[in-house]
């Protein structure tokens, strides 16, 4: 076990005094913590703050300076975890000249999985309606939701989400959530970016990360309760004013 109470078989992220410098800015700074199995973990913070580097840490697609980045086990990007972990970016990397059935039946092809596991990923994200509509006349928000059923079709152990739900109407994001919920009550775990805050007592678990620093990693009851805050909003608010007493 370790400080979290977590055995070594229930952990899926294990990030170790994890610095990235890009260019000449430091974006991660000595950051630590570990997610458990079958949760839903969200990673909060402002625009800059190094969500989408600390995701690309994890996934194994971005160079680190120094600590480590242990994901169900392995080193982060190692050849084991390409089927394991599922990664959709905030740019939609999915086929405009297929329809969003095509491209969910194409990806499920490419991991052993049949028709029926597409279609029902399609259905998940709310396009079952269009699921005919060729990609290319999609909104941007729809195309997104494409990706995301194409990642959801790998049923990967581990899905890595920076910001799905940017733009999206309020049913269909709490449609989401729900979904992410189903998903981690079966076994899989989800790390969810978002720099929305209403967002994170939907989390089971929050990380948040400013100026490329960890403020805090509780579940959001104690974060509340650390902080005293009638709000998860002004908890982070408290979290980044005593930052930045520490730090004057
Ligand atoms: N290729 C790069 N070279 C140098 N600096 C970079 C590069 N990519 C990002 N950065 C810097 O790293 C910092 C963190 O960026 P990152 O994209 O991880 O933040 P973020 O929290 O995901 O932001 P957003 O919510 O806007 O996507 C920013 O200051 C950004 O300018």
């Amino acid at each position: 076990m370790d400080e979290t109470g977590l055995a070594p078989t229930d952990v899926a992220i294990d990030v170790t005094d994890l610095v990235v410098v890009r260019g000449r800015k430091r974006v991660l700074d000595t950051v630590g913590f570990t997610v458990g199995k079958g949760s839903v973990t969200g990673l909060l913070g402002p625009s800059g703050s190094g969500k989408t580097t600390l995701l690309r840490a994890i996934v194994g697609v971005q160079k680190i300076t120094s600590g480590s980045v242990i994901v169900l086990g392995d080193d982060a990007g190692s050849k084991r975890l390409r089927r394991e972990v599922g990664y959709v970016t905030q740019s939609p990397s999915v086929y405009g000249d297929l329809t969003i059935a095509q491209n969910a039946r194409y990806f499920a092809r490419n991991y052993g999985a049949g028709a029926a596991v597409a279609d029902t990923a399609v259905a998940n994200v709310g396009l079952a309606d269009i699921a005919g509509q060729l990609v290319d006349t999609l909104s941007g928000g729809q195309r997104a939701r494409v990706s995301l059923a194409c990642a959801l079709v790998a049923q990967p152990a581990l899905l890595v989400l920076d910001e799905p739900t940017v733009g999206l109407d309020p049913v269909l994001r709490r449609d989401l959530w729900q979904q992410f919920h189903d998903l981690a009550d079966a076994g899989t775990t989800l790390l969810i970016s978002s720099h929305v805050m209403d967002e994170a007592d939907r989390c089971d678990r929050l990380l948040l990360l400013r100026e490329g620093k960890l403020l805090a990693d509780e579940t959001p009851a104690q974060l509340l309760e650390s902080t005293g805050a009638r709000n998860l909003e002004d908890a982070f608010l408290e979290l980044i004013l005593a930052q930045d007493e520490v730090s004057a």
